[in-house]
């Protein structure tokens, strides 16, 4: 087996790549509108009641129309995970991770098909939504060897007369309960570092993508992956989430998502239910209140061009985005003026059309919270470019800058998840670094500087489970910088990482005295 490689982002100058993109659209757009059905055991299951996922560059536009459950279906899903344990869980290792770099190797050849069914129902630019694709192969193809890796011998200290062996053996049916903002990736990670542990799953994807997850659940089948494996269950958080979470046969709970959803999930589960026999164990990777400290001593443009990217590379929809740009007060109005005057340049857009800078945002639950929170911003800070809807029939919003904004304000701490970003002014770096570490979160963080003593500091007190230097705090690459935060970011869990997937496995050592 060779060893990981991230699989290359595709080069859009190019106009073959061009050409098979647009060849990839025109063939999602005639699959649009469809109907979807929920998976159980490998039976497909329509109901009455359906969800319509929708472009969000385009509001006229049906992605597809999707069946969602109720919990009677929830408990059939349930009931099918707990079945298919029972034979997936003797599987060995190495056949669990040949599914998943088979699935890679199909996702690979339908990449652009599945960046182009990200494009129209998550509004994402050309591209991130490749970035996203590779990602998701990634996964599957860095958790495939990490199966194996610890399906090996594990190194124990040996004794005279004893052969002692430690196995990572799968927990159970665990509920996977993923965002819509990596709609492949972030999902793609979570359900198959479970599946390949020899655990199953009840997925219930997030609403807004439900489409895409579908189109996922083909591939593990075309992967050959045993029915009832994955079970795909749409229907609201709220309720076939919440079945699943307080189910007393769920042994883990697999979540990405916002820090209100995240802490309530962990509370239900804390809760013992009658025929519940082991702690449920949470892995919850939550949001993030990120922030760029550029320094004196610093290249300006680096700078300008890390808050830009960080802070509108999908309209701040990224857990990672830089909401804080916390500038030393001897550049922080030329680094303010070049920042304002770039993102006065970005195009906003219909996520299809290449070269588009921002597409809209997700939904219109998300688009009114976000202007709402610009409105606050117009209270607490200096509005210096956007401040508004932008124009087209989806949700756009202008990518927009505040100035002079109070470390406490709202709009410094509180995660808004939309194309915003604050500017803070600080006297120092240790203000600077101070400032940074004022919020309840700890997910990502970049410092801007060319003083060698300055980043030492930060490598040690800027208390972030993701901490770039000289560059944008957002696209962490699986295997290269395994992903998740501290404090109400989550669980201190690291996607695409080498301690991931023991998240999902209890070890077992067995001794024999010989
Ligand atoms: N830390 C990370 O790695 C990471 C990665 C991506 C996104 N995020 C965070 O995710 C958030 C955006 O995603 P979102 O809007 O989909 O988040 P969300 O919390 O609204 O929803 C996440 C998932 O939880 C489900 N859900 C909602 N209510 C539920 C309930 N009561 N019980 C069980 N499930 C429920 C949703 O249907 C969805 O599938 C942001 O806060 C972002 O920072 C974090
Ligand atoms: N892993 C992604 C963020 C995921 C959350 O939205 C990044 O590093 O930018």
């Amino acid at each position: 087996m060779i060893e990981f490689r991230n699989e290359p982002f595709t080069d859009f100058s190019q106009e073959a790549n061009r050409r098979d993109f647009e060849t990839a659209l025109e063939k999602v757009k005639s699959e649009l509108g469809k109907e979807y059905d929920i998976i159980i055991g490998g039976e497909h299951i329509k109901t009455d009641r359906k969800v319509k996922s929708i472009n969000p560059s385009n509001l006229d536009e049906v992605i597809g129309i999707v069946s969602e459950a109720d919990t009677a279906l929830a408990e059939k899903a349930m009931q099918a995970a707990l079945t298919a344990f029972e034979s997936w869980k003797k599987v060995s290792p190495e056949a669990r991770a040949r599914v998943l770099f088979k699935a890679a190797a199909i996702l690979r050849r339908k990449k652009h098909e599945f960046s182009a069914w990200m494009v129209l129902e998550a509004g994402k630019s050309w591209p991130e939504a490749d970035a996203d694709t590779a990602e998701a192969i990634d996964f599957m193809e860095f958790y495939g060897r990490e199966m194996i890796r610890l399906s090996d011998r594990q190194p124990l200290t040996s004794i005279p007369g004893e052969d002692n062996n430690l196995y990572y053996i799968p927990l159970g049916v665990g509920a996977v309960i993923p965002p819509w903002n990596f709609p492949l990736a972030i999902m793609v990670g979570m359900t198959t570092a479970a599946v390949v542990a020899g655990n199953t799953v009840v997925l219930k994807p997030a609403t807004p993508t439900n489409v895409i997850a579908y189109k996922f659940m083909e591939i593990l089948k075309e992967a050959g992956l045993p029915d009832g494996v994955v079970n795909y269950v749409p229907g609201p958080g709220k309720e076939v989430g919440e079945f699943f979470v307080t189910h007393p046969k769920t042994r883990f709970i697999s979540f990405t998502g916002s820090r209100e959803v995240g802490l309530r999930i962990n509370e239900l589960a804390a809760k013992t239910v009658p025929g519940q026999k082991w702690i449920k164990r949470v892995v919850a990777e939550m949001g993030g209140k990120d922030s760029i400290v550029v320094d004196s001593d610093c290249d300006i443009d680096l700078a300008v061009d890390s808050i830009v990217k960080s802070a509108f590379g999908f309209s701040g929809q990224k857990c990672s985005a830089c909401s804080r740009a916390i500038v030393h007060q001897d550049v922080y109005d030329e680094v303010l003026q070049k920042v304002v005057a770039k993102t006065k340049e970005l195009k906003v857009g219909e996520a299809k059309t290449l070269g588009i800078d921002l597409g809209p945002v997700i939904d219109d639950k998300a688009y009114n919270k976000i202007l709402e929170y610009i409105e606050i911003g117009k209270q607490e800070g200096r509005l210096m470019a956007g401040g508004g809807k932008a124009d087209g029939n989806g949700y756009f919003i202008q990518p927009t800058v505040f100035a002079d904004v109070d470390p406490q304000a709202r709009i410094s701490q509180e995660e808004i998840f939309g194309p915003v970003v604050a500017f803070i002014k600080a006297k120092d770096f240790d203000h600077a670094l101070s400032i940074a570490n004022n919020t309840e979160f700890g997910l990502t963080g970049s410092v801007i500087t060319r003083n060698r003593m300055h980043l030492e500091r930060a490598r040690e007190e800027f208390f972030v489970g993701n901490l770039y230097f000289n560059r944008k705090c957002t696209g962490a690459l699986v295997g290269v910088h395994p992903f998740g935060g501290f404090n109400m970011s989550g669980t201190d869990s690291k996607a695409g990482g080498r301690d991931y997937l023991l998240l999902f496995t209890q070890a077992k050592l067995v001794s024999e005295a010989l």
